[in-house]
C-alpha cells in the first residue's frame, strides 16, 4: 500500500511512518489552498483536507494524508492547533485534530504582523528549522511532546478511523 502526504517536512513524514509502519510513503507538493499560516481551526482543517485531496491528485496511492498546522483564539489567548485528513480513493475523508497549547503574547504580536509562525519561532528560540524539528509545541512544553510526536497521535486518530470504517 502506498501513502501520499502533501508536505515534505520531515516532522509531518516521520509521524507517518511511525503509525503506518512503512516506508511506502511517498511525498506530495499538495496546495492547502489556504493562508500560509491558518488563523483559526475551520481553516486549519480545510488546508489539511485539501492538502490531503490534492496529494491524491498528484501522485498514485491508496491513501492521501494532508497535515496542517495552525493558530486559533480560545477567549484571548491563541493557541497552536493542528488538524490532519486522510482521503481514500473513493473520496472518504477522516479528520482529526491535535493537542493545544497556549503561545505566549508575543508571539501572538509578530503573527498579527504578517509573520508565518515557523519563522517566529526560529527567532523567539534562536534555532533554526524549528517547524521541520521539535516545533513550537516542543519548545513551549520543554521537549516533552515535539511536533512530530504530536503529529503522530493525530494520524493516528486518522489510521483508527480508517480502519473502523473501511478495514473490518
Ligand atoms: O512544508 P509544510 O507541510 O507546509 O510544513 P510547515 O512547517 O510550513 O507547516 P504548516 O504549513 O502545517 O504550518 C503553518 C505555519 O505554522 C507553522 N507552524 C505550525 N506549527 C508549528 C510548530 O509546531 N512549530 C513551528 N512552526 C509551526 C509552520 O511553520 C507554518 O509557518
Ligand atoms: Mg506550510
Amino acid at each position: 500500500m502506498t501513502i501520499v502526504i502533501g508536505s515534505r517536512n520531515p516532522a509531518k513524514l516521520a509521524a507517518v511512518k511511525e503509525v503506518f509502519l512503512t516506508d511506502h510513503v511517498t511525498t506530495a507538493d499538495a496546495p492547502s489552498l489556504v493562508s500560509d499560516q491558518p488563523f483559526s481551526d475551520e481553516e486549519t482543517r480545510q488546508g489539511a483536507i485539501n492538502r490531503a485531496f490534492n496529494s491524491l491528485k498528484a501522485q498514485t496511492g491508496e491513501i492521501g494524508i494532508g497535515l496542517e498546522g495552525g493558530v486559533m483564539y480560545v477567549d484571548n489567548g491563541l493557541y497552536l492547533c493542528n488538524w490532519g485528513a486522510l482521503v481514500t480513493r473513493h473520496n472518504n475523508v477522516f479528520t482529526a485534530s491535535g493537542a493545544r497549547v497556549l503561545l505566549p503574547g508575543e508571539i501572538d504580536d509578530q503573527l498579527k504582523k504578517g509573520i508565518e509562525l515557523g519563522d517566529v519561532m526560529d527567532e523567539y528560540a534562536k534555532r533554526q528549522d524549528v517547524r521541520k524539528k521539535e516545533g513550537a509545541i516542543g519548545i513551549f512544553t520543554n521537549d516533552h511532546v515535539s511536533r512530530k510526536e504530536m503529529f503522530v497521535h493525530v494520524v493516528s486518530l486518522l489510521r483508527g478511523q480508517w480502519e473502523y470504517w473501511e478495514q473490518q
